[in-house]
This record gives C-alpha cells, sequence and structure tokens, in this order.
C-alpha cells in the first residue's frame, strides 16, 4: 500500500459501503468495534423489527403464529440466507438449534452415511466446539479421531487432508475461515480430495458467512454448519443453520440422531412413532426459535442489498489495511494470518508475549479486540459496519499499550 492509502479519513471516503455503516447501533462510536467475529453489532432496524414482532405478530396472532409463518420460518429464512450468501438452492438450509448443536447432528448423521468406515478427520487447531464434537461422536459410535496437525498461522492445505485420507475416513471437519489465523481454506478442493477417498465433508461457516463468498452447491459440500451472531448481526445466541445437499436429501441417506416432532414427516398428527420429513425439514428438532431470527433476517437482506462481491471486496480492503499498518507502526509484532489475502478470512490475528495484558488494556479504553490463546490479538473487521478510520484507531491503541 502507498502511504496516501493508509490515509483512514480518505479510505472512508471512497469506501462505496461507507453509507450503511449508520444502519448499525453504535457505529458511529464512541466504542471502537474489532471483534464483529465474536458478536456483530445490531442493526438500528432490529429494534423496531422485535418490537413489531412483540405487538403484532406474537401479541396480535399468538398461536395462528406457527400456522401463518413460524412454522416454515426456519426453511423460508435458511432459503434466503442460502441465496443471498451459501451459494446453495433453496431446500438444502434450516435455521436453528446452536452451532454446536448443529455440530453433532451433522456429525452423527454422516458417520452413519459412511458405514464400515472409522477414522475422522479433523484439525487440532479447528474450533474446540468442532473438535469436542468430533471426539464425542468418535468415542459414541466406535471411530477414531485422526487428528491433523496444520500450520497455526494457516489452516488445513490439500497437501495436510491429502496425506491422511484413506478407504477408513469416514467424514472430514474443516472451518473455512479458521477461527484464529483468519485462513480461508480452498473448500473446494478439500471437497473433491474427501470424495475422492470416498468420505463426506463438514464445513464449519462461523467464520466466513456473510464475509466471503461460499458456494455450496458449487463446491459440492455435503454438509455445512454456520453461526448468525457474527457476521449476520443476529445478536447473542441467534439460531445456527445447516445445510444438506440436495442429494442426500433426495436419496434418503441423510438422519440426523435428535429425532423430533418438528422434524417429523407430519408434525401436527402427533403419531406413535417418528418418521422423518421430507427434505431440509428432518434436520429440525424442536420448536425452533423464532425470536432469535428476526435481526438475522435483517441482516441477510442487507447483504443482499449490498451484495455479497462488494462486502468481500471491503473486508479485504480492511484487512490490507490492518496489515499494512502493522507492517509500518508495529514491527515488534508477528502477523499470525496469512499474507496473501486470497487465502485470508475477514480477520486478522497479531502475535505477541504480552497481548493478554494488551486486549485487557484496549477493552477498558473503549477499543475492544479480541484475545485468543496463546499470544493472539483477534481483529475482527465486520465489512459493512468498520470503517477504515476505527482500524486505525485500534493499531493505534495497541501501539500505545505496548508502549505503556
Ligand atoms: C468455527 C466456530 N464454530 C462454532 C462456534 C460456536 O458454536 P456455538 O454457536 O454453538 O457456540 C464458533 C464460535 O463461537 C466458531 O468460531
Ligand atoms: N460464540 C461466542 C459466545 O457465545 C461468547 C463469546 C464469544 C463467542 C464467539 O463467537 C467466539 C468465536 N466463535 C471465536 O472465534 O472466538
Amino acid at each position: 500500500m502507498t502511504q496516501t492509502s493508509l490515509d483512514a479519513a480518505a479510505l472512508d471516503a471512497a469506501d462505496p459501503l461507507a453509507a450503511h455503516r449508520d444502519r448499525f447501533v453504535g457505529a458511529a462510536g464512541p466504542v471502537v468495534y474489532l471483534d464483529g467475529n465474536s458478536l456483530g453489532r445490531p442493526l438500528r432496524s432490529t429494534a423496531a423489527r422485535m418490537t413489531a414482532f412483540v405487538e403484532e405478530e406474537w401479541g396480535g396472532r399468538l398461536i395462528r403464529g406457527w400456522d401463518e409463518r413460524w412454522f416454515e420460518q426456519p426453511l423460508t429464512l435458511g432459503d434466503r440466507l442460502a441465496e443471498v450468501a451459501l451459494g446453495a438452492g433453496p431446500g438444502q438450509t434450516a435455521v436453528g438449534d446452536s452451532t454446536t448443536v448443529l455440530l453433532y447432528k451433522m456429525v452423527r448423521a454422516a458417520v452413519a452415511a459412511r458405514p464400515g468406515r472409522r477414522e475422522i478427520v479433523v484439525d487440532r487447531d479447528n474450533f474446540p466446539t468442532d473438535r469436542y464434537v468430533v471426539e464425542g461422536v468418535a468415542r459414541e459410535c466406535g471411530l477414531t479421531v485422526r487428528w491433523l496437525d496444520v500450520d497455526p498461522d494457516g489452516g488445513m492445505t490439500t497437501d495436510d487432508l491429502a496425506a491422511v485420507l484413506g478407504p477408513d475416513t469416514a467424514l472430514v471437519v474443516v472451518s473455512h475461515v479458521a477461527y484464529k489465523s483468519g485462513y480461508l481454506a480452498d473448500v473446494a478442493a478439500l471437497t473433491r480430495l474427501a470424495h475422492d477417498a470416498g468420505a463426506w465433508i463438514l464445513v464449519d461457516l462461523c467464520h466466513s458467512t456473510g464475509a466471503v463468498p461460499v458456494a455450496l452447491d458449487a463446491w459440492e459440500v455435503d454438509v455445512a454448519v454456520g453461526c448468525t451472531y457474527k457476521y449476520l448481526n443476529g445478536g447473542p445466541g441467534a439460531p445456527a443453520f445447516g445445510y444438506v445437499a440436495a442429494r442426500h436429501l433426495a436419496d434418503g441417506t441423510f438422519a440426523q440422531p435428535v429425532q423430533g416432532w418438528m422434524g417429523a414427516a407430519d408434525s401436527f398428527t402427533m403419531g406413535p412413532s417418528y418418521a422423518p420429513a421430507t427434505g431440509i425439514r428432518r434436520l429440525l428438532s424442536g420448536t425452533p426459535p423464532i425470536v432469535g431470527m428476526l435481526g438475522l433476517a435483517d441482516m441477510v437482506e442487507l447483504v443482499a442489498e449490498a451484495g455479497i462481491e462488494a462486502v468481500r471486496a471491503k473486508s479485504v480492503a480492511l484487512t490490507e489495511y490492518a496489515i499494512a499498518l502493522v507492517d509500518r507502526d508495529l514491527p515488534d509484532v508477528r502477523l499470525a494470518s496469512p499474507r496473501d489475502p486470497a487465502v485470508r478470512g475477514g480477520h486478522v490475528t497479531l502475535a505477541h508475549p504480552r497481548m493478554r495484558e494488551v486486549t485487557a488494556v484496549l477493552w477498558e479504553r473503549d477499543v475492544i479486540p479480541d484475545f485468543r490463546m496463546p499470544d493472539g490479538l483477534r481483529l475482527g473487521l465486520s465489512p459493512l459496519s468498520t470503517s477504515f478510520a476505527e482500524v486505525a484507531e485500534g493499531v493505534a491503541a495497541i501501539r500505545t499499550a505496548l508502549d505503556g
């Protein structure tokens, strides 16, 4: 980057998405928020939508709401999310549960679909919940976890995966964007490798959905999950989403273990035993969290309006800017994320032995990054709500804290 391109005000003035920032609560300051990949800011429209929901839809329609809209809402919102941000056709995505619970359902379903195969591949740097679920299912089903060591400042490459795949592999579990390093995995290539070995792939999209374009259908991914409280701004505890490829729904291979009435063939027949619904409804278990879908629905429409490619362009510009400032002002800090934007998602991690204490100091000063073990300060740059000025203030605050 040239010197002039390090001018935050000029970059904000030239940002075609800058006007969207006004739509978020608090984006005008004073908090410098650099943790949108743990919890996105709320949209202003969400407050009005929540009030209207309580007064009109819930308060007015009462139980009729289920017949009128809520029963289908996990699937209609899933379809819209799929269209806007997942590169997936209709009928394959449902909203509900937490990411962790959906991971459990997906891992169980995937290993059941590959009978006789004994191994689940997952990398040691994947998010804890992914690793813990895999460990739990392996124990429950008498399988083995094949742990993959990957570059901690990167993530799972095709070479890493090719080295461990074999006739015993049932499933590969990978994050599209690694939660610590921000490494952006080549999911299309990893999927081809897994399929060549006869395995399924499960992709965790928590850190990419809403910031990085995803093409689940084109990549031929088998199953995927993701959360909606990061770049989809659904709010704390907003429900996750799950995707199951149409081919696995059509041939009935997909069977998840939490058999509940909302995923049954006819919920209101209330019959003596469970028969799964056809299609993606079979991913559901109990009553879906309709209230939790309100904020997310607003943000999906904003991503549609902005366009996911434009969102990605801003995301790349923000992370490039952060790295350029780090190179100039923080020579004592190690970039623990890929330098190449083609293999980097929406966040950047900076390593230094004092980052835990630096993060605590920054939080006291209303500058909010995240700390991730062992020594990483993570800048999560939410493309529609983060300004270049915030990035500049954040990096300057790190310098001050390190010097203090
Ligand atoms: C990659 C990844 N998977 C899963 C989760 C979380 O799962 P849950 O939404 O169930 O807390 C996170 C972050 O919280 C994450 O970064
Ligand atoms: N999901 C979170 C939560 O419920 C509380 C605090 C933080 C989080 C996070 O999102 C952590 C995040 N997935 C991460 O990558 O670190």
